[in-house]
């Protein structure tokens, strides 16, 4: 069933002489507790679309709807954020950095420490909570910012970029956990990202963008034997390397 609808989206941005066309009547719909990807050709709209979804400004036309509700600023709670940075607060423990969605929505304090605590269990950091972030790798840092988006329990996660400052041997392993945990959790997920494989390893489908003016330019459905495995042996999988190429030529095809 359709959990998250955008019903003819068009955005430009003005300034004081010009209109800029960026998104151009997009339509689509995700099912509840989906993982999909955006990809396509640098500035072709994604995170101006993924601001639109998280509500952060209104589309210039269209609608996003959310579980049948129109987003609007009264339920931007049901969406979290993670992006290319942690932006966890330097001078705060790992625990009151996860736990600070849930101080700013003035949501029961008694349960804040046990939050904290089962989230840094799920993402295999027990025993961090006291640290300061200065004390932990990025990949860790990057851990703690899914545990605090986690916190708040959104309905929707929008995941911008946010392995594409990592390490290569810490985005995989930051891939998996962040797939495992969200099924556990059964999140409904958008991830942008410029890298093909990284898309086809986490989703159930994936969304190709063409630009100028941003436009869908076609939805490509993993094969259900890739979407049962995690993602690191989703890129080991006989089946893997076609479904590459397939995207990469269509990509390539948008010049
Ligand atoms: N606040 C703004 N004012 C004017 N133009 C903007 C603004 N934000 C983005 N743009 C323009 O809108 C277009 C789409 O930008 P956006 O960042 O959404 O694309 P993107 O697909 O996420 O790009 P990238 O893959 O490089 O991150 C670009 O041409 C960009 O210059």
């Amino acid at each position: 069933m359709e959990f998250l609808k955008l019903d003819h989206i068009h955005h430009s941005y003005f300034s004081s002489t010009q209109a800029k066309e960026v998104l151009r009547d997009i339509n689509l719909d995700i099912r509840e507790g989906e993982f999909v990807s955006f990809i396509g050709p640098s500035g072709c709209g994604k995170t101006t679309l993924l601001s639109i979804i998280a509500g952060l400004f209104p589309a210039t036309e269209g609608k996003v709807f959310i579980d049948g509700e129109i987003i609007a600023p009264h339920n931007q709670a049901l969406i979290g954020y993670m992006l290319q940075q942690d932006y966890l607060f330097p001078w705060k423990t790992i625990e009151d950095n996860v736990t600070i969605g849930l101080k700013i929505m003035q949501r029961d304090n008694k349960t804040h420490k046990v939050t904290a605590n089962a989230l840094l269990h799920e993402i295999g950091l027990p025993h961090v909570g006291s640290y300061y972030p200065r004390e932990l790798s990025g990949g860790m840092r990057q851990r703690v910012a899914l545990a605090r988006t986690l916190a708040v329990n959104p309905k929707i996660l929008l995941l911008d970029e946010p392995f594409s400052a990592l390490d290569y041997q810490s985005k995989l392993k930051l891939e998996d956990l962040v797939v495992e945990t969200l099924k556990a959790y059964q999140k409904t997920a958008i991830l942008v990202t410029h890298d093909i494989g990284e898309a086809i390893a986490m989703s159930e489908r994936v969304f190709l963008f063409s630009a100028n003016p941003g436009m869908l330019h076609k939805v490509f459905e993993i094969p259900s034997e890739l979407q049962q495995l995690s993602p690191f042996d989703v890129r080991q999988h006989p089946a893997y390397s076609d479904v590459f190429q397939t995207i990469w030529k269509e990509l390539e095809s948008l010049g």
